[in-house]
């Protein structure tokens, strides 16, 4: 059903920066189940704490939302009335495939999707936000400003779910991170130049902290409770509650 990420398969002579087109959104399921160790275990808690955090008559945000995969799973875990879920992503690509791929399964929960650079969102009477793999994508002096838009616009007791490619600030045990991640991608059938591509078109557009900085900024902006639920390799997820 889905198509096979090849998209680093051959040498490519000007290899630009990493975006989000029609040629990544074609193959984003199975390149991101190949590349991010731990996707689908995370999919699935985001699920499971929708059902927990998501309070009546509120809104549940997915920043980031790609073709939708974790506004599925909360609008598959919504049992709380007078819910509506908003979808955002600024890739094109990506929105018109997400509309499709959540059209495809029966549900009475209202989702909006928007195209809009999630910099620019007000965020409002929210119970749940998730940025699953989209922060690390924002200009790193812009994400401060970005977390403190959506503490404020959460309700209390709402809830952040941050999943982040890390940074470790030892530098061997970060090398160790990357390493084990480049197994990980080989054991699911990349070649040396899709990784080492791959790498270099990523170098400039995906920026990774460490967990240190994202608990001390996540504190900072006000959350009272936070720390790291998952974590495989150098990929993980932290949880943020007002
Ligand atoms: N400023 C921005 N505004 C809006 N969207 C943006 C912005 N910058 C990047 N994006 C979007 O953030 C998404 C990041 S992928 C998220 C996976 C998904 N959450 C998933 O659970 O499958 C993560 C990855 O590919 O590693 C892409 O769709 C971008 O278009
Ligand atoms: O593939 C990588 O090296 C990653 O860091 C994860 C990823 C997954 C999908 C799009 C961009 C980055």
């Amino acid at each position: 059903m889905h198509e096979k990420d090849h998209i680093f398969a051959a040498p490519i002579a000007q290899l630009g920066d990493f975006c989000f087109d029609q040629r990544v959104a074609e193959v984003f399921p199975d390149m991101i189940k190949r590349s991010v160790p731990g996707y689908s275990n995370i999919i699935s808690a985001i699920g499971m704490m929708t059902a927990r955090f998501a309070q009546p008559d509120s809104r549940l945000y997915d920043l980031g939302c790609s073709l939708g995969a974790a506004t599925q799973e909360m609008r598959r875990n919504l049992t709380q009335p007078g819910c509506k879920i908003i979808a955002v992503d600024n890739s094109p690509a990506m929105l018109e495939r997400a509309h499709n791929h959540l059209a495809s399964f029966k549900s009475d929960v209202e989702v909006e999707l928007q195209q809009a650079d999630i910099c620019d969102l007000r965020i409002e009477n929210a119970s749940v936000v998730v940025l699953n793999f989209t922060l690390q994508f924002i200009a790193p002096s812009l994400r401060e400003a970005l977390l403190t838009g959506i503490y404020q616009g959460l309700n209390p007791g709402g809830v952040l779910i941050l999943s982040e490619k890390f940074l470790s600030a030892d530098g061997t045990v970060n090398e160790l991170l990357i390493d084990l991640h480049h197994d990980f991608k080989r054991a699911n059938g990349y070649s040396e130049l899709e990784i080492s591509q791959k790498r270099n078109a990523l170098e400039n557009v995906l920026l990774p902290d460490t967990p240190e900085l994202h608990k001390a900024r996540l504190a900072r902006v006000g959350f009272p409770h936070v720390d790291m639920w998952f974590q495989c390799f150098n990929f993980g997820s932290m949880v943020a509650i007002k």
